[in-house]
């Protein structure tokens, strides 16, 4: 997986440029803010149709501009592939490749497996579960599109169970057999997510050790613990017995979207109990199993997408995580940084072709 070049008009801070890539190796490089971080973010709305960064699709057209089209040209297994993502104002967003348009962006996912690492990621620890089940499905929809079904299925029925215990309450009535259409088809769609992310977990855990071994200095032991209601019962029973909380709360209760992964050191809470340092690897840990576990999945090299990783780890390290394209097959990798010498004085250390790309 490579990507060629990349196109972009109106495009955050990009009005028209364009990019040739290396096949190996891209550092950006240039002062703060002049969009480097934009850059990545471009190539990984080409695979996940959607910006890392800013879930706010319009707010990445340039200030004053009515539309965006962000061009990748990429070569996968021989072939030449074109997407293109284009978003209009007011309008649906658009995703084409070689020239058709997806009806569904759903299939488009895991077409071009990709990984970012990004200071960013420190959400994962801080923030509440939805930023580790966004996690978690980001990783197992790129390779299991039965996975990403069930789960756009069961979140548009999670709104209308919602929005419907709501209208019972607006209109002072309550129909527990009109919930239970909703309850059934969300049983089931939950047993298949739950037994999916189970079965991910328990695949993703030795990879993720494993990473962690190689660039932690120290010799904790690093868990995952996938946590779900659903471990204690089925879906049904659980919404059964919490039939009166959810009329009373006016949202449901239950679910698989309460799920949770715990990331542990030891056996304590990273968040709590891990220095600046050891969240740090574990966070690059964790992105780089992906990276194996997408490989593992799909069959090809992902894109690497490193956004400004000097910021978050010291040189020693970064050396360590850019030797990798050196020892193992690592496809493409995009670095962003500030200081241009810097960089390039670790990337010469490999031996693999380069380009530094001044903004
Ligand atoms: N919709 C938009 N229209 C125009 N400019 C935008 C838009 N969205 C973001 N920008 C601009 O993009 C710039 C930030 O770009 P980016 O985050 O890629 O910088 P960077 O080079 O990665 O910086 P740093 O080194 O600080 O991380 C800012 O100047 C911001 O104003």
């Amino acid at each position: 997986m490579r990507l060629e070049s990349l196109a972009l008009l109106n495009y955050k801070n990009f009005e028209t440029q364009r990019f040739e890539f290396d096949p190996r190796i891209n550092c950006l490089v240039g002062n703060n803010g002049v969009g480097k971080t934009n850059v990545l973010d471009a190539i990984y709305h080409l695979s996940f149709g959607k910006s890392y960064f800013n879930p706010v699709t319009s707010q990445n057209i340039t200030h004053g501009k009515d539309f965006f089209v962000i061009e990748g040209d990429f070569e996968k297994s021989d072939q030449p592939e074109k997407v293109v993502v284009s978003v209009k104002r007011g309008q649906k967003k658009i995703i084409k490749r070689n020239g058709k348009i997806y009806e569904r962006f759903r299939d488009h996912i895991g077409f071009i497996p990709l990984v970012i690492i990004s200071p960013s990621d420190r959400d994962l620890i801080i923030e509440g579960s939805e930023t580790r089940r966004k996690f978690m499905d980001g990783v197992i929809s790129q390779g299991d599109a039965d996975y990403l079904r069930a789960l756009l299925s069961y979140n548009k029925l999670l709104v209308q169970r919602n929005s419907l215990l709501k209208y019972f309450v607006a209109n002072r009535t309550f129909k527990p057999d009109t919930l239970a259409v909703y309850d059934d088809q969300m049983d089931a769609l939950a047993a298949v997510i739950h037994g999916k992310r189970k079965d991910f977990i328990q695949a993703f855990t030795p990879i993720f050790q494993g990473r962690h071994k190689a660039i932690s200095s120290g010799n904790e032991e690093v868990a995952l613990i996938y946590q779900s209601q659903l471990d204690e019962a089925p879906l049904h029973q659980l919404m059964q017995a919490s039939l009166e909380k959810d009329r009373f709360t006016q949202f449901t209760n239950y679910g698989i979207h309460k799920d949770d992964l715990l990331f542990r050191i030891g056996d304590k809470p990273i968040k709590k109990f891990g220095s600046q340092g050891q969240q740090k690897s574990y966070l690059i840990a964790l992105k780089l199993a992906q990276f194996d576990f997408l490989k593992g999945q799909t069959g090809v090299n992902p894109i690497l997408l490193l956004d400004d990783v000097f910021d978050k780890l010291d040189e020693e390290r970064v050396a360590r995580i850019i030797q990798l394209v050196d020892q193992e097959d690592f496809g493409q990798l995009f670095i962003s940084d500030t200081h241009a010498d810097r960089t390039e004085e670790v990337v010469k250390q490999v031996h693999q072709s380069y380009k530094m790309i001044r903004l």
